[in-house]
């Protein structure tokens, strides 16, 4: 049976923002750092990753092509829900759209980050960008539900599993079989993941964050294992650290581990940035450049999978997510031993410290 979207008459994606040329590139690190313990240097490093590809951050243009892909799936699946898009640090701001779509008449709304996790960083924030928009219109202000951490869905695993076997079948074949997969995700303060997820459920060390890269992990080599017939070793590995060297941040970095990894004689990884959703600034800098310098330095094989992207079952699964939303009956689908997460977050899961 199709279900409809009745409950909701607009769709909002939600994203990170990205600058879109070298003017913009100052500004935008301004806008991502006000009020963050970020060091001078560090901010001047990354500054130069975005002037390395012309201050262009390609998360804008994945932005508009999940939109296209999305508005394409919700036609053809008679889903009729005009679709918005709102970042939180560069145009078009989530102010701004919510603003727009306040005089459009827009009343309820359903909205997707494009973070996949629970934590502060991941979803909290954008929480708290959706009641900063809602505060600047006043009480009229559109309602918007959040869809919750994703990370754990059919579409999404897929949509890796099927990036990772392709990036396995890359690796010539006399590497092939004794290759490692490397998980990649956003490193965060060790204070920040252990306050992620609801603190009344025990997660282990790393908190919800941890817990669910771990478990997404897991189900991404499972698949691929039943799809390859090779259950490939594979660990989680962190990239992309800020922050004062003094305040502890999840480890290891995917560097360090590299070097590890040389010394213990592994000639041959696949890189799956597992916790993004798209291949923005952090994946091909971080990875496809400064990891990738690593490996070669080292004399390992480095493969990059892709991250969800575009892909179908990916984009499928916005779909299926707003469709689950609308209809507070239907299952919340979720892969994961951890369950699905909450529709509503509790008010204190996922606090910054
Ligand atoms: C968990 C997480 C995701 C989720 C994964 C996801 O959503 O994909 C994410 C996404 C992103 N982070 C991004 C960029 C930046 N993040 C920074 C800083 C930080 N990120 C953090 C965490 C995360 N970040 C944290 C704990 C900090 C420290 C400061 C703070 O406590 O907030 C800084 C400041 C300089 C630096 O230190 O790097 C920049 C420029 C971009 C845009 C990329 C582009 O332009 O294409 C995206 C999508
Ligand atoms: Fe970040």
């Amino acid at each position: 049976m199709q279900r409809t979207a009745q409950p909701y008459d607009a769709f909002l994606l939600l994203s990170f923002g990205g600058p879109e040329g070298t003017e913009d590139v100052i500004p935008f690190l301004e806008n991502v750092t006000r009020g963050r313990n970020i060091p001078r240097e560090r901010l001047a490093e990354v500054g130069e990753h975005y002037f390395m590809f012309d201050g262009i951050s390609p998360i804008n243009q994945q932005c508009r092509d999940l939109i296209a892909a999305i508005e394409t799936d919700f036609a053809r699946n008679g889903v009729e829900l005009p679709v918005y898009w709102g970042n939180r640090n560069w145009d078009p701001f989530v102010e701004h759209t919510l603003a727009r779509m306040h005089e459009q008449g827009i009343r309820r709304v359903v909205a997707l980050a494009t973070s996949a996790h629970s934590s502060y960083s991941s979803h909290r924030q954008y929480l708290e960008d959706i009641e900063r928009a809602r505060k600047a219109i006043g009480p009229q202000a559109p309602e918007v539900d959040l869809i919750r951490p994703y990370y754990d869905h059919p579409g999404f695993i897929t949509a890796l599993a099927e990036h990772t076997r392709e990036a396995v079948n890359r690796v010539p074949d006399g590497l092939r079989s004794e290759t490692r997969l490397l998980y990649s995700a956003h490193s965060i303060p060790t204070a920040m993941a252990e306050a992620s997820g609801d603190p009344r459920t025990e997660h282990g060390p790393g908190g919800a964050y941890v817990a669910q890269l771990a478990e997404a992990a897991r189900l991404i080599t499972e698949q691929v294992a039943s799809e390859l017939g090779t259950a490939y070793p594979y660990e989680l590995v962190y990239q992309s650290r800020s922050g004062p060297p003094s305040q502890p941040w999840l480890e290891p970095d995917i560097n360090d581990r590299l070097e590890e990894l040389a010394a213990s004689g592994v000639r041959s990884v696949v890189v799956i940035p597992h916790g993004f959703v798209s291949d923005h600034m952090e994946v091909i800098y971080d990875l496809d450049v400064e990891a990738l310098e690593t490996a070669r330095k080292l004399g390992i094989h480095l493969e990059r999978a892709p991250s969800p992207g575009v892909h179908p079952a990916f984009v499928s699964m916005v779909r299926e997510l707003v469709q689950e939303r609308s209809d507070p009956a239907a299952e919340r689908v979720s892969l994961s031993r951890l369950g699905p997460c909450p529709d509503v977050c509790p008010v204190d899961c996922c606090m910054q410290r």
